[in-house]
């Protein structure tokens, strides 16, 4: 069994291509190949399943077991896959997600820099979901761990709050971010970014994700946290997100997010029988 590890600024992924590694997928299997002590160890799984009639569909998978509508680094790093398999051979290929299509244009021959038309973002309360009644949450005061925070949330296929701060670090996203995402406010959990303004072009952002916790890049938080930031008013439409990992280059138009950024191929892991063996009991 083999499956291949590619990373995106640093938020690393293991792609599972269901024609060499063929075996159904369930919540515990994944934490376990998520481990990164007991197992392969990465920030998520990228399913190329051969039940999908749509050869580029992707199924994601936070490191908690749970499926995400999307992903940013993700779909890049799928994309890349997809080129490196010998699956996609155009230069602008559209990946089906569970959060809606993606258009991925290769920006070079290798595939290691793509845009990616990243679909809506909306802060529609009901497109994310955030309880309460249907309305924009834009600049809204939400509390957690008994502070009070004023916060964007946006959805870009899957859900985002963006909170602005003065000053960010990883140790105030790891304090504040659990709370974040499983607040009651919001349904289906929810991604955390908190935002240090930097000029009307630029950001910083520390990550805080549902079911992968701390993490050094997110391309789907750039999005939500850029789209936040243009929502209100402090920024232009084409804005670098600056993270522990690496940049990305973020264009709004409308509501409609592109995002571009590199792509790096880590590697093969084959997989030992001892390991699959123990998959296999779960
Ligand atoms: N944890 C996210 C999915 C991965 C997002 C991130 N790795 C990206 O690059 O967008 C969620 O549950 O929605």
């Amino acid at each position: 069994m083999e499956l291949f590890r590619y990373h995106g600024l640093g938020n690393d992924y293991l792609v599972l291509d269901q024609n060499y590694f063929n075996m159904e997928l369930n919540p515990e299997r994944i934490k376990l190949i998520c481990d990164r002590n007991f197992g392969v160890g990465s920030d998520g799984i990228l399913y190329k399943s051969n039940k999908e009639k749509n050869d580029y569909c992707v199924k994601i998978f936070n490191p908690d077991g749970g499926e995400a509508e999307k992903s940013g680094n993700g779909v890049r790093i799928f994309a890349k896959y997809l080129k490196d398999a010998g699956y996609a051979t155009n230069e602008e290929i559209l990946i089906p997600t569970l959060g809606g299509d993606v258009v991925v244009t290769y920006l070079n021959q290798k595939g290691t820099l793509m845009k990616v038309y990243m679909g809506e973002a909306t802060c529609s309360s009901d497109k994310i979901p955030v309880i309460g009644e249907k309305r924009e949450v834009v600049h809204e005061k939400m509390e957690f761990q008994g502070k009070e925070y004023f916060t964007t949330c946006v959805s870009v296929g899957n859900p985002h709050c963006v909170i602005f701060c003065d000053e960010i670090s990883k140790a105030f996203a790891c304090e504040v971010g659990p709370y974040v995402e499983n607040s009651p406010l919001f349904p289906h959990r929810i991604n955390t970014q908190f935002v240090k303004l930097i000029d009307k072009n630029n950001i910083q952002i520390e990550i805080y994700e549902r079911g992968a916790g701390y993490t050094m890049a997110s391309g789907s938080s750039s999005c939500a946290a850029a789209y936040a930031a243009y929502r209100n008013g402090m920024v232009d439409n084409d804005i670098t997100v600056s993270m522990p990992g690496g940049k990305l280059q973020i264009q709004i138009e409308e509501n409609n997010i592109f995002m571009t950024g590199p792509v790096c191929s880590i590697g093969k892991v084959i997989l030992d029988n001892e390991f699959v063996e123990q998959l296999k009991e779960l």
